[in-house]
This record gives structure tokens, C-alpha cells and sequence, in this order.
């Protein structure tokens, strides 16, 4: 198998598992991603507008003090750019089906939460295969610090998490059960 099979294997697995904990809800999870949330007050967010089965953030995003921004595509192999959100601001349909803001205020992101399918303890993480998130944190890394946060179901872990050499990692996972430091090693 390639690697490109070999990650497409892993995303049909992580896709039933986050299917059958999504029915399940989401209990506490979003009030541990505002603790993890706590030292980054006033700082620009990235959140996201949840897609299918993926962990709701936006009560975090809407406590959050300080801008508050979602990612928007702006073409395949390109970094996502991030436009202001509020809970109240008007959306209208983005590419791949997430709602973008219809006012588009660029933001710059000093931390974000990042949507996945699967993780490892390692901090890696397997998204949707566009690689979006990889090229926004390359990029945004190389500009000063910043600091990704995946919020996941916890039952969305695996030991190992497919990887190549452009995937970013994780400063942080928040889940339903625990917030989780990587251990890169
Ligand atoms: N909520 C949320 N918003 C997000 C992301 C995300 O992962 N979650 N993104 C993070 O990147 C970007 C959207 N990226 C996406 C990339 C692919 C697909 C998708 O449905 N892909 C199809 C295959 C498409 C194809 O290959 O033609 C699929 O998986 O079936 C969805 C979103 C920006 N906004
Ligand atoms: N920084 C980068 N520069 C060039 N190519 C990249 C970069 N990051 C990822 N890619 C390429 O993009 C493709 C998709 O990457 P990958 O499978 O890691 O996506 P993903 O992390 O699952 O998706 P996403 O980040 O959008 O949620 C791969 O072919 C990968 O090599």
C-alpha cells in the first residue's frame, strides 16, 4: 500500500469511530477547550463552523475573549486564510460545505483549534487529505509561535497516526475525557 492508501484506509475507520461518539455526544468538551483557552485571552482564535460529525467548538469560540476567526479555503494547495466570526454574524456557504463569514474580515491567528479525524498521542493528526491545515501551520509557524489545538472525541485516538514529512503537529488535544500534552518522542 502507498501512503496516500494507506492514510485513505485510516480515514474510513476514524470516520465510523467519530460517527458512534458523536451519537453520543459531547458532554464537558467544550468547557475543557475553554480552560485550554484561558492563557491565550485577548489573542486572535481560529475556530471552526463544525461539518458532519465533527466536535462542536463554538461555545469555546463565543466565550472566548478576543477576535474569534474561521477558516475559509482559498483554493486547493493553498494555506487557509481566516475570516472574523461572531455568534451572531452572517454566514453563507464556503467550498467543501462549512458556512464562511459573509463579511470577510482577514484575521491572523495566534492559536487555533483544529478539526480532525483521528489523532495520536504524539500530537500527529489526519484530516480530510487536502493538507489545509499543514500548510496553514507551516506557514503560520514560520511567521512567530503559534498554537494548535485539535479537539477531538477521545474516541477518535489511535496508537499511530499515518505521517509524512509535511504533516504539523499538535501543541495540544482537548477531548470529551481529557486534555492531552504530546508526547513528540
Ligand atoms: N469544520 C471544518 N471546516 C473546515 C475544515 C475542516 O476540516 N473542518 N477544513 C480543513 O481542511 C477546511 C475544509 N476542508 C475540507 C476538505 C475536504 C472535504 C471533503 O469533504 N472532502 C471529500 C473529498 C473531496 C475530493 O477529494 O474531491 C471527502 O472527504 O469526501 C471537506 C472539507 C476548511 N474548513
Ligand atoms: N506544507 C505542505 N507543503 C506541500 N504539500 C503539503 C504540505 N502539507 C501537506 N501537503 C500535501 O497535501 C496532501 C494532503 O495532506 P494530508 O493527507 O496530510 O492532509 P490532512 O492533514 O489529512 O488534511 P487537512 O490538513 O486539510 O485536514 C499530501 O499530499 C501532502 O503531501
Amino acid at each position: 500500500m502507498t501512503l496516500a492508501e494507506i492514510k485513505a484506509f485510516a480515514r474510513k475507520a476514524a470516520f465510523a469511530a467519530r460517527r458512534e461518539a458523536f451519537a453520543r455526544g459531547q458532554g464537558t468538551a467544550c468547557a475543557r477547550l475553554s480552560e485550554a483557552l484561558e492563557p491565550f485571552a485577548g489573542a486572535p482564535l481560529a475556530g471552526y463552523m463544525p461539518i458532519r460529525t465533527e466536535i462542536d467548538p463554538r461555545p469555546a469560540m463565543a466565550a472566548h475573549f478576543g477576535p474569534v476567526a474561521v477558516p475559509v479555503i482559498e483554493g486547493t494547495g493553498l494555506p487557509l486564510r481566516f475570516h472574523r466570526w461572531t455568534p451572531d454574524c452572517v454566514m453563507c456557504d464556503g467550498p467543501f460545505g462549512a458556512a464562511i463569514p459573509a463579511e470577510a474580515e482577514e484575521v491572523t491567528p495566534r492559536v487555533l483549534i483544529v478539526p480532525l479525524l483521528a489523532f495520536d498521542r504524539r500530537g500527529f493528526r489526519l484530516g480530510y487529505g487536502g493538507g489545509f491545515y499543514d500548510r496553514t501551520l507551516e506557514g503560520l509557524r514560520a511567521a512567530g509561535p503559534v498554537t494548535a489545538i485539535g479537539f477531538a472525541f477521545a474516541a477518535q485516538e489511535v496508537e499511530e497516526v499515518p505521517t509524512e514529512p509535511t504533516d504539523a503537529a499538535l501543541d495540544l488535544i482537548v477531548t470529551d475525557a481529557e486534555t492531552i500534552v504530546p508526547d513528540p518522542a
